[in-house]
């Protein structure tokens, strides 16, 4: 019988009496592993070859596990420093038993919450109690930890291998084995001989032109084979969601917008009618630039309307802030921190030009804020910017307009609370609920425009807008629990490279 090379080297390598590992098998061949491994799924396909597979365990200290490997573990030095000061005896002060440990930082609550776990003694009320029949020395978490580092697997406990995983002081990794043992049939065929088929597995430069392609017998395909992994590069998760947020609002009917990065406060705030002693204006909320530090242009009618606002009002109810307006404040030039800098362009008529009713703008795009970290905040992060002009617009609107967009990232379950924005009225904040752990997460800020903002940018129809947060609606699709997991200097690779995209 006939066969493609790679099929009749693994069959005389492998056995009848006993299965052998496929790198083992691929090593004799002279094949490489994946090579070999398709071999062995078309050779059990066809009955001569059965594969069988294991997962293996591999384990490996973490850097925390190996300094404690060397040293002791935490609450082994918490114990022997207990039974020192007497607490097998009566309960003796914590701060004292600590001290007397050696135990610093992060080291000490790690050393306290085992200690109680693991009985060694009891922590009450800031005094601490040594059990004189704990064995620390015989500790199974710190002889599976030894276990592991001397490559003696077997004799570790399975429940202090789960614990020290769990402890960060081990990493487990699973791997595929896989395993082929010669059926009857495969010795039966062996018996009665094997050639090599001249199959070829690779179509080259060569055989095109040289005209032998066509001759030639082709290894077939076995989609199923085991191949190396490799990691390419892609686009971002967060840039493919940024393309289809766009992609969903010009499919709502929205053009988009776009403008700086670094803008003056004008249009960042004193369009908005914040006051231009707002908290959210100060240094603590925003980043400022020092060279330039102001504007070139600033339209002088538009900052008379605008001062006039602010110091009168508007309108011959109007209310003004009666605080100081100046005119040195609004150029300042700031990080925008958030892009109705962009709306605020555009409603102006600066930035196109004049508009009429109806339309719809959005962008999005970076802002930036001297937050601190967490998982749900970066210094940056981009914002999905919107507005609606039109003649009437009412509550119903915006939240209809909210429904059917996140509705198209599967999101239905929008929750409203009213808000309060020095620029709209009525304002409301927008939530989602998130998939993994089930708590209410903030997903945007909206409301319609008040008069103060849209009189002196000569708008007379109502205008509704909102800013959302692109990377909260990334948690809300992916389950996503830490923003910097995703994006940034400290984000997971391996998360980036194995979520399922969804489109
Ligand atoms: N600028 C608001 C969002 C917003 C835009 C427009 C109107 C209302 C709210 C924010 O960053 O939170």
């Amino acid at each position: 019988m006939k066969r493609p090379q790679a099929q009749v080297a693994v069959l005389q390598a492998a056995d009848a009496d006993d299965p052998r590992r496929i790198d083992e098998v691929a090593d004799e061949a002279g094949l490489k592993p994946e090579t070999a491994t398709r071999a062995a799924f078309e050779l059990e396909d066809d009955g001569l070859l059965s594969v069988t597979e294991e997962t293996v365990e591999h384990y490996t200290l973490t850097d925390e596990g190996t300094q404690y490997v060397f040293e002791s573990l935490p609450e082994q030095d918490l114990y022997e420093a207990a039974i020192d000061a007497g607490a097998d005896e009566e309960p003796v002060q914590m701060g004292q038993v600590i001290g007397a440990s050696g135990l610093e930082g992060p080291a000490v609550d790690i050393a306290l919450s085992n200690y109680a776990r693991k009985g060694y003694g009891e922590i009450d009320s800031g005094e601490i109690t040594a059990d004189p029949d704990a064995k620390p020395g015989q500790d199974a978490e710190m002889l599976a930890l030894e276990a592991v580092a001397d490559d003696q697997l077997d004799e570790a406990d399975a429940d202090a291998l789960d614990q020290l995983e769990r402890r960060g002081l081990l990493e487990v990794r699973e791997e595929t084995v896989r395993s082929v043992q010669l059926t009857d049939e495969g010795v039966a065929a062996l018996e009665a001989g094997v050639e090599a088929a001249e199959t070829v597995d690779q179509l080259t430069a060569e055989l095109l032109t040289s005209g032998e392609w066509a001759d030639v017998e082709f290894t077939e395909y076995n989609v199923e084979a085991d191949a190396e992994d490799v990691s390419h590069g892609k686009e971002h998760i967060l840039r493919q969601t940024a393309n289809r947020v766009k992609d969903t609002l010009v499919g709502m009917g929205f053009q988009e917008m776009e403008g700086p990065h670094v803008d003056a406060q004008f249009w960042i705030n004193d369009c908005l009618f914040m006051p231009q002693d707002h908290p959210a204006r100060t240094h603590w909320d925003q980043f400022a630039l020092e060279r330039p530090d102001e504007i070139g242009e600033l339209p002088a009618d538009l900052v008379d309307r605008v001062r006039s606002a602010h110091k009168e009002g508007v309108g011959p109810d109007g209310e003004g802030y009666h605080s100081p307006w100046e005119e040195d404040v609004a150029r300042g030039l700031d990080l925008r921190g958030h892009t109705t800098s962009l709306s605020m362009r555009h409603l102006s008529g600066e930035e196109i030009g004049e508009l009429e009713p109806p339309k719809r703008f959005f962008s999005v795009e970076k802002v930036y804020r001297n937050d601190t970290l967490d998982p749900t905040h970066l210094l940056e992060f981009f914002q999905i910017e919107g507005w609606v002009m039109a003649e009437d617009l009412s509550v119903r609107d915006l939240m209809g307009t909210f429904t059917e967009f996140y509705e198209q990232f599967g999101i239905t379950d929008l929750e409203f609370k009213p808000h309060y924005n020095p620029y709209t009225e009525p304002s409301f904040e927008l939530f989602g609920t998130h998939p993994e752990t089930g708590e209410v997460v903030e997903v945007g800020n909206s409301g319609i425009f008040r008069e103060e903002v849209l009189s002196p940018l000569g708008v007379d129809c109502d205008v509704m807008a909102w800013g959302l947060s692109l990377e909260r609606l990334l948690m809300l699709m992916y389950g996503f629990e830490d923003i910097r997991d995703v994006h940034g200097t400290l984000c997971d690779l391996e998360l980036l490279r194995t979520t399922e995209v969804l489109h």
